[in-house]
């Protein structure tokens, strides 16, 4: 991407005692667009949101904002002179004042007539116009969400920050909430960060992803590209099922247990042949597996099999299959190219 980033992490790392949490991770933001960073719980991904708001040093690299070092060991400017908002989980709405307050409290230094002008516009623009009389403890928690979120705006960041912005809510209203709100973000153009550890959110909202693991960013670029791309198994596993298959790659062909693949451009060897449950079908002859267990989720089944000691679940229109029955798969026919990986994968 040609646009200069709005942000930039360089090599950053962060110990806890002799604990190194954050492990030289590297990634930049660009303008107005939304970024997830996906990682499994303990992997990082608070540690590095509060090293970007400045609520915490790094112990190496460099964190810089257009193209000033606000973190670097020596150099922590403070959160304030950022420019970055920060919505934290339980959106910690001041409970004392009301919306229209909890939205104008950041930027009491403009004239009042500006000051409600914006209050206005932000009330109207995350649709909470009607509830700015309320106070914080009887609002639900999608609509405190907007509160918190129209508050961080006011501000008018360079850089909106989302620590796992949905996981308080409702599972049923979770999908509905998460779409108008991001369609709100996009609206007002704000370039953001969301952390979750949910694959199917990551992969919902996302322009770009940011998968880490272990402290390490594994992978960065657009959703599909991960998904259908993935660098290395965990990275394919961080983002949905993965299958993983022996394959022996020679001049430009692999051989695998789906038969003899295309394989442009890699090394010969053994390798891992990586493939989505999506992306296998059932038919008359292919690769034997034993059926474990089919379970019928609406116009879906998932089948459970086994082959040799592997096990792995692909997905199919609902079929009459039962436990012990072995049945044959392929590749989808449209699956563009195989991925393989080179093995021992991580
Ligand atoms: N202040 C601290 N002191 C010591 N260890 C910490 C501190 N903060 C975080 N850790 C540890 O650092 C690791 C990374 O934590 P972090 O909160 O960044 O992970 P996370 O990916 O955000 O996890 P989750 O999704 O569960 O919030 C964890 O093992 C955590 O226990």
């Amino acid at each position: 991407m040609n646009i200069e980033p709005i942000l930039m992490l360089r090599d950053v790392s962060r110990r806890y005692a002799a604990r190194e949490v954050v492990k030289k991770a590297g990634f930049a933001l660009h303008p107005g667009r939304i970024t997830c960073l996906l990682g499994p719980s303990g992997c990082g991904k608070s540690t590095i949101l509060r090293m970007i708001a400045g609520l915490e040093p790094v112990d190496g690299g460099s964190i810089t904002i257009h193209h000033d070092v606000v973190s670097a060991p020596g150099v922590l400017v403070a959160p304030e002179q950022r420019g970055i908002g920060l919505v934290f989980q339980d959106n910690a709405l001041f409970p004392h004042l009301n919306v229209r307050d909890n939205v104008g409290f950041g930027i009491q230094s403009l004239k009042p007539d500006a000051r409600n002008a914006l209050v206005q516009e932000l009330l109207a623009r995350f649709h909470i116009g009607h509830l700015a009389a309320e106070w914080p403890h009887t609002l639900s928690g999608g609509e405190q969400q907007r509160v918190a979120i129209a508050r961080a705006l006011a501000r008018k960041p360079v850089l909106l920050l989302l620590d796992e912005p949905f996981s308080n809510l409702d599972g049923h209203l979770r999908a509905t909430i998460r779409q108008a709100l991001m369609a709100d973000l996009r609206d007002v153009g704000t370039t953001v960060l969301v952390v979750t550890h949910d694959p199917e959110e990551a992969m919902t909202i996302a322009d770009d992803l940011i998968l880490m693991a272990d402290g390490r960013v594994l992978q960065t670029g657009a959703p599909s590209e991960c998904y259908d791309n993935p660098v290395s198994l965990t990275a394919a596993q961080l983002l949905g099922e993965a299958i993983c298959l022996p394959a022996h790659i020679k001049d430009q062909f692999a051989d695998t247990p789906f038969g003899v693949l295309p394989a442009p451009g890699q090394t010969d060897g053994n390798a891992l042949l990586i493939v989505r449950p999506k992306d296998v079908i059932l038919a008359d002859e292919g690769m034997p597996v034993t059926v474990l267990s089919a379970r019928r989720f609406g116009r879906e089944t998932v089948v459970a099999v086994a082959r040799d000691a592997e096990e792995f679940a692909i997905q199919t229109r609902p079929a009459e299959l039962a436990a012990g029955q072995v049945i044959h798969l392929q590749l989808h026919p449209d699956i563009a190219l195989p991925r393989f990986l080179p093995c021992p994968p991580d």
